[in-house]
């Protein structure tokens, strides 16, 4: 199989996609978000989650993209396939998880991984996980947060030097749902050609690599409240077609603006997991963008 990744928006053609059966009576509660929503008593049912999640592969497959599954491991939340490896350019990365009771997803995806040339695992001390890794053209940005360490970040640089720019940004890690950014991907989202998403208090400093690349023009500003909804975690099939929740309404209009049209799932149960249509996905060949 191909591995081509150097951005997260040019044209989808395969991707593996999680599985949200077989979850077990274990609920990890493994970041804020979830660990709140579980103590109201709102945890979602398996059958919900399933029927989220299997939409989101129709829409997929709807669109021409190729989509492979992870092995089932018993008992395991098996949802969040982005966060288990990652693809730049032609290099694969499997993830080392911050989580041990996330590290046994790393190996379903073997049987998919095997068939790569240019697979790459952390050395250990060195923990990295995708939701943190965006792929932008020459560069790469990786959140330093609860779940990446400097360690991953000097891995990444190691095996992509004279490839890539890799841009470390600390992220604001709190132990509150409605703030804690658990992962890059929860606070930038680049889409169609030029433009991202971008929840500034997600970040400890200004982010200043992304204004320089982007443009402050070109970045479309969430608030805290809709970054807890997950607005940046949205997922490009190409540059002008982006998966959202079906209750994104003002951000479906922004990005109408710019040219970009929007299919609409719910996914609003997986997204109390503390992870919606981004992380539940780990692109393995999309068509580059300049
Ligand atoms: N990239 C992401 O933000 N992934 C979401 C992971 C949610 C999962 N319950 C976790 O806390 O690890």
């Amino acid at each position: 199989m191909k591995v081509n990744i150097n951005s997260e928006t040019g044209k989808l053609n395969t991707v593996i996609l999680g599985i949200a059966d077989d979850r077990g009576d274990i609920s990890y509660l493994n970041n804020p978000k979830h660990a709140e929503i579980a103590q109201k008593g709102e945890e979602p049912s398996e059958g919900v989650l399933i029927e989220e999640v299997e939409h989101f592969k129709n829409i997929l497959e709807q669109n021409g993209v190729e989509v492979f599954r992870p092995e089932n491991i018993a008992n395991q939340d098996q949802i969040f396939c982005r966060d288990i490896g990652f693809g730049v350019d032609q290099d694969f990365f499997l993830a080392n998880m911050r989580k041990a009771n996330r590290q046994p997803e790393v190996n379903a995806i073997q049987s998919i991984t095997s068939g790569l040339s240019q697979v790459h695992t952390p050395p250990q001390g060195a923990v990295i996980e995708g939701g943190d890794v965006v792929v932008w053209k020459d560069h790469v940005f990786v959140g330093l947060g609860e779940r990446t360490n400097q360690q991953g970040v000097d891995f990444l640089k190691s095996v992509l030097k004279h490839k890539k720019e890799v841009v470390p940004l600390p992220l604001s890690v709190t132990n509150e749902g409605a703030t804690n950014i658990l992962h890059l991907d929860c606070a930038f989202q680049p889409v169609g050609t030029h433009h991202a998403l971008i929840y500034k208090g997600g970040f400890q400093q200004i982010p200043n690599a992304i204004y320089d690349i982007f443009g402050e023009d070109n970045l479309i500003e969430v608030s805290q409240a809709e970054m807890y909804y997950m607005f940046p975690n949205v997922f490009s099939i190409h540059p002008e077609l982006v998966v959202i929740e079906q209750s994104f309404e003002r951000l479906s209009k922004e990005l109408a603006k710019r040219n970009i049209q929007t299919i609409k799932t719910q996914y609003s149960n997986v997204s109390k997991l503390g992870g919606l249509l981004r992380c539940s996905v780990c692109p393995i060949d999309r068509d580059d963008i300049s």
